[in-house]
């Protein structure tokens, strides 16, 4: 794993150029992420969480440009295509819409592999090793699978195999539970914050879940029109929360979960 310890973000701006009048959809956001840390970046649906992340990979789709700010590793500014895969890996929300169907596993880790740079003879070690840690048993037999053979709880190991495999220090995980059952759910956050510990992760999480915040993340930012609203320790936000924004989510989650404890 390389040993960068701290990925920031400074004052990302991203422009809608679909129509003549431009857009902003991320405006002016900055955030430093540790290593062995949970950050996550929180709002409601459109609020420019995903596209903060893609702005700073260079992962924006059509229509849509970055117009300001820059990524440093340490201090140093990195280019979208050092932090890609090197730096930052990423697990997304559907994990079987990022696998090929007609590909076993072991294509998938190969071809990342290749992407990388990562010389052959180490690549069955990496990725058995990776799948070990991600909680996947029998990793041999599973590399030989196909992706339509596994569920949506293995495939989402699988995905956080691959990224621990590229030894990136980041990690973002864009709403990386959404699309599974409660109990691979749990199963999952479990994994992500024995990764943090284990293996000195530091996870942007991209959510708006407050339940997943709750579980996973040390501190939080609270995003709504592009823009930052509030940021804080996680105990801060649920506790002593300043914004209506924060205060509705908090008090949503509450509502769902009021015979629980909050946090
Ligand atoms: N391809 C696109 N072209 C233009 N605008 C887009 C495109 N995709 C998303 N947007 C707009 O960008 C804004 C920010 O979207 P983004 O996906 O970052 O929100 P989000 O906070 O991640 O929401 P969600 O939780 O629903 O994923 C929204 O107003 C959205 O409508």
């Amino acid at each position: 794993m390389n040993a960068h310890r701290t990925l920031a973000l400074s004052h990302l701006k991203v422009d809608s150029t679909l129509s003549e009048a431009r857009t902003r959809l991320v405006d002016d956001v900055s955030l430093t992420l540790y290593r062995s840390e949970v950050v996550a970046l929180v709002g409601a649906s459109g609020s420019g969480k995903s596209m903060t992340c893609a702005a700073a990979l260079d992962t924006l789709p059509p229509g849509v440009q970055k117009v300001g700010g820059d990524v440093r590793l340490d201090d140093t500014l990195a280019t979208p295509a050092k932090l890609r895969g090197h730096a930052v890996a990423s697990i997304m929300q559907n994990p079987r819409s990022a696998f090929n169907p007609v590909r076993s596993l072991n294509d998938h880790a190969s071809e990342s592999f290749r992407a990388l740079g990562v010389p052959k003879r180490l690549w069955r070690e990496r990725i058995l090793e990776a799948m070990t840690s991600a909680g996947l048993e029998q990793p041999q037999t599973l590399l030989k699978r196909y992706p339509f053979e596994l569920s949506g709880g293995m495939l989402q190991r699988m995905m956080i195999a691959l990224a621990l495999a590229s030894g990136a220090p980041f990690l973002f995980a864009d709403e990386p539970t959404t699309d599974l059952d409660v109990i691979v759910q749990r199963d999952i956050l479990d994994l992500l914050e024995r990764l943090k510990t284990s293996h000195g992760l530091g996870i942007l999480l991209v959510t708006h879940d407050m339940g997943v915040v709750a579980r996973l993340a040390d501190r939080v930012l609270v995003m709504a029109q592009g823009r930052v609203i509030e940021e804080g320790e996680v105990e801060t936000i649920f506790h002593r929360p300043q914004q209506a924004i924060t205060r509705d989510l908090v008090a949503a989650h509450l509502s769902l979960y009021a015979h629980k404890e909050a946090l």
